[in-house]
């Protein structure tokens, strides 16, 4: 089979910190083929930030492999870019010599245009302090990094959470345009799912430091469906969530076989429903799609 290029690639990746007395990502085994939209997603604590500062070689993994760009995550750092959860950058200086910085620490690949319009978008000044920035205008500085380096991997640790609904709208819309027209994979943690819906075409759902869904989103929609109906028997079907609702009990379900037939009205979930219903059933089995099963452990070791 002719598989795409992975971005992210790990295999029985584990992470326990130094002052850590548990794990915080255990045996992790997914696959993020290039030039996705990735939502990374799951609840607080799952360890989304922990992995994203792996892919970024900001940390070791204590157990197992992880490959970024194809090599290891220390060698791809010129060809990603990070942006914490906490958008660091120097308070002194301006938002122009920010800028200049990014042109002079990526020279050849620096894009001055894509970066100024993402900084400049909504009326900031290029004399303005880092230090007196608001929280939203920090962020939007931090991704004009990201999207200025021209980078083949974005890793963003929920990066929209302090703008402005506009901001997220212009923001999210820059972030698209840049991934259509540079191949560009974007990974983009966030809590507000919904957010998520129609911009990411690939989810990683973490759960206790695990892997509880991967894959692309219309593949792992289509394994599911929502049965609706007054029968009390799922039958075949393996039931992520079930509860009552007013015409009787509805069902989030993996078919085990086929749904015509039954006494159901039979949908497909929306992506909020479908990562809402695992969040709240973290014991329900892992899926990973074709695509984002990797290949044998051996082979993606660096
Ligand atoms: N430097 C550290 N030392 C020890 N434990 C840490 C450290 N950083 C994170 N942790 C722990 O790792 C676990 C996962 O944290 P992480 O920040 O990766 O989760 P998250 O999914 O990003 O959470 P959130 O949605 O709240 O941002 C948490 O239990 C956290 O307390």
């Amino acid at each position: 089979m002719n598989r795409q290029e992975a971005a992210v690639e790990a295999a029985g990746l584990g992470m326990r910190y130094a002052w850590g007395r548990d794990h915080v990502l255990r045996d992790c085994t997914f696959r993020l083929p290039a030039g996705r939209i990735c939502a990374l997603v799951g609840p607080n604590g799952a360890g989304k930030s922990t992995l994203l500062a792996l892919a970024a070689g900001l940390l070791r993994p204590t157990e197992g492999q992880l490959r970024v760009c194809g090599t290891t995550p220390g060698a791809a750092r010129t060809r990603l870019a990070y942006v914490a959860q906490d958008k660091p950058l120097h308070p002194q200086l301006t938002v122009a010599a920010t800028l200049r910085l990014g042109a002079e620490l990526n020279p050849g690949r620096w894009d001055q245009d894509a970066a100024e319009r993402v900084a400049f978008g909504s009326g900031l000044t290029p004399g303005a302090r880092v230090r007196a920035l608001s929280g939203g205008q920090r962020t939007r500085v931090a991704l004009a990094l990201a999207l200025g380096k021209r980078a083949e991997l974005l890793l963003l640790d929920e990066p929209m959470a302090d703008l402005d609904p506009l901001s997220r709208h212009e923001l999210t819309g820059a972030l698209m345009a840049t991934a259509a027209e540079h191949g560009t994979t974007v990974v983009i943690s966030s809590h507000v799912v919904a957010e998520l819906d129609g911009v990411c075409d690939h989810l990683l759902l973490l759960g206790q430091g695990r892997v509880r869904l991967a894959g692309d989103t219309d593949d792992l929609l289509a394994a599911h469906r929502l049965l609706t109906g007054t029968g009390a028997d799922f039958g075949p079907h393996t039931v992520v969530e079930e509860h009552p609702n007013g015409r009787g009990r509805t069902a989030l379900v993996r078919p085990g076989g086929a749904l015509e037939g039954g006494d159901w009205l039979v949908e497909e979930p929306t992506l909020e429903e479908l990562v809402l219903a695992h969040l709240r059933n973290p014991g329900a089995p892992a899926l990973l799609t074709a695509d984002a099963t990797p290949a044998r452990r051996e082979e993606i070791a660096v």
